[in-house]
């Protein structure tokens, strides 16, 4: 485990097995800390290859351990199709993670999936500025934002976290909690994103990173490598207040300055 003190917290973990445990364990520990201090656990969800990653949740001994009934669940990110199609970050997150928890149907805030891209957008910042208002989900000490008690993010082979993308204008929003775009480089095009002020305003942000695909992004988005890494959406993840944790197996490690001491 190595602690950098811009970048966060890394740990690189010798399979995706052991990233398992470890995140599952993490994220439990959130869960107790933020229900014992606030009551709730507001968490955001990404869509991907996080959501198998989390896997070990539903099993013992969180199934008897965490307590479900103080979660509420967001997205980060979420693709513009219907609920039921199979890019849906929603159906993925349902599928293989929801559906197995004791959450309550009324705390999981999904996105519209009847409406526009940019009318999705606009009715998901007004729910969770509801939920702000009644505390569900802190305010920031700092700003106006939302405090998530942890969002959890992956990171794509090309350095995009949620559906904030590299050279993209959604990168220079500073106003809106929730965006979207109709220009994704990777389908489907129309997505809504949490803003990076949102993102930089939790109080926990993880990324889960894994693959050797991965490993170049992971590089410019974790070590100190000069200008060529500020324009990477992974980057620009910095928590104001808040904690930033990188949740990396071996092989998206591998290109770190650090991994040797890990290997
Ligand atoms: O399109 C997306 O991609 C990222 C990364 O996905 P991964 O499968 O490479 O881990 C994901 O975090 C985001 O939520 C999703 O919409």
């Amino acid at each position: 485990m190595e602690s950098n003190k811009e970048r966060g917290e890394v740990r690189i973990h010798e399979n995706l097995d052991e990233l398992s445990t470890d995140l599952a364990d993490y994220v439990a520990e959130l869960s107790e800390a933020s229900v014992k201090e606030r009551g709730v656990f507001a968490i955001a969800l990404s869509g991907g290859s996080l959501i198998s990653l989390m896997r070990n949740l539903c099993g013992a001994p969180y199934n008897k351990t965490v307590d479900w009934s103080k979660w509420y669940i967001f997205w980060a990110d979420e693709r513009v199709v219907a609920k039921n199609h199979v890019d849906s970050n929603y159906k993925l997150a349902k599928d293989h993670l929801l559906s197995k928890l004791p959450i309550v149907p009324s705390h999981v805030h999904s996105i519209n999936d009847s409406l526009t891209a940019e009318e999705a957008a606009n009715e998901y910042e007004f729910v969770i500025r509801q939920l702000v208002r009644t505390r569900v989900i802190n305010v920031s000490d700092i700003s106006d934002c939302p405090k998530f008690d942890l969002i959890l993010l992956g990171m794509g082979p090309d350095g995009h976290v949620a559906s904030l993308f590299p050279n993209h204008a959604v990168l220079e929003e500073k106003n809106e909690w929730v965006t979207f775009i109709t220009t994704s480089p990777k389908p489907p095009p129309e997505r809504i994103t949490f803003t990076l002020p949102v993102i930089n305003s939790a109080a926990n942000v993880v990324v889960v990173v894994t693959g050797s695909g991965k490993a170049e992004a992971a590089r410019l988005a974790i070590d100190d490598v000069g200008p060529e890494c500020e324009v990477l959406p992974a980057r620009m993840i910095e928590p104001v207040v808040g904690k930033l944790v990188w949740f990396l197996d071996n092989h998206a490690g591998s290109k770190l300055k650090s991994f040797s001491q890990f290997s």
